[in-house]
């Protein structure tokens, strides 16, 4: 049975060393190992007991923005994800911004310099107002980016989510969100039958309020040719990320059984989570 075990006080990160970590990093092949049980928590929560410190991994469109991000209001940690810090130097007008549109455009990786750039930063803004703790999105994306995050933290818990490709690409092309609050909604209605044995999915579409309805905006990126582009390097060049993390046994593997609805109360559940609780406790 699990205990429960309390999140304490934050502790200041060492995320101001990420930066010089870059020049030092080494590339090494990818770790091949177990998969990690479903339904069994690796020791997710450091035992000394600070905030969380966990990556959310999976293919464009699978849904780590909403979790992670649902996750973070529960367990009060930044959700941090470096897409949405990419796009926020897109739409600043810089000239690092205007550099990155084209790779964007294209489904194309930002260098691995830059990412940690941002990441930093955005790190050593949220240490001056007292944040501790987080939950990454989109990062990290390569194993390079994996191996220097472990040279300067440790990561407790891995979550990679998974859904089939032909529902990710559904999900990627009905995405929408609102211009004015930044919310993400999808207009998709996806009923994809089950196939060999794996089980058949149904997700409603998320709608926006009448106030978002004619502020809605897509994407640059989510057109069919660029989500297709963006799956190919998520194979190529995150899926070793998996392997990475699963040798390290951080990685839990989660396949998602529908919408938000079914979802988000079966996650909870994996992660011995309750949503009712405290918001401070975590069952490890
Ligand atoms: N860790 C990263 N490394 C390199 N590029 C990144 C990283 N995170 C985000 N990006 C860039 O930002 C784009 C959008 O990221 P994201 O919103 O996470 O998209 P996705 O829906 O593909 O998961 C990516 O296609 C990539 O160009």
């Amino acid at each position: 049975m699990a205990a429960v075990i309390r999140l304490f006080r934050p502790s200041s990160s060492p995320f101001s060393l990420i930066r010089r970590s870059l020049s030092t990093a080494a590339v090494t092949e990818p770790v091949k190992s177990q998969t990690y049980p479903q339904n069994h928590l690796p020791p997710a929560v450091d035992p000394k007991g600070r905030n969380v410190q966990w990556v959310f991994l999976g293919c464009p469109g699978v849904g780590k923005g909403t979790y992670a991000s649902r996750l973070s209001t529960l367990l009060s940690v930044p959700h941090i994800a470096t897409g949405d810090l990419v796009r926020e130097e897109l739409n600043s007008g810089s000239n690092l911004g205007k550099q990155l549109a084209d790779i964007v455009n294209q489904g194309k990786l930002v260098s691995d310099e830059i990412i940690i750039s941002l990441l930093s930063k955005r790190l050593e803004a949220g240490e001056g107002k007292g944040e501790s703790g987080f939950i990454l999105d989109g990062f990290p994306r390569t194993v390079r980016q994996a191996e220097i995050l472990d040279e300067v933290t440790n990561i407790d818990l891995v979550v990679n989510l998974k859904l089939p490709e032909r529902v990710l690409i559904e999900k990627c092309l009905g995405r929408r969100i609102c211009n004015q609050c930044g919310k993400n909604f999808n207009v998709a209605s996806i009923n994809v039958k089950g196939e060999n044995g794996s089980p058949g999915i149904s997700m409603a579409p998320l709608l926006p309020p009448p106030q978002c309805v004619s502020k809605l905006i897509t994407r640059a990126d989510d057109t069919e040719d660029v989500v297709k582009e963006r799956l190919r390097i998520y194979n190529d060049k995150s899926q070793p990320v998996e392997d990475f993390y699963r040798g390290q046994g951080k990685l839990l593997e989660f396949d998602l059984p529908g919408g938000i609805p079914v979802s988000w109360p079966k996650l909870l559940e994996v992660l011995n989570l309750d949503e009712q609780d405290e918001k401070q406790s975590v069952a490890a």
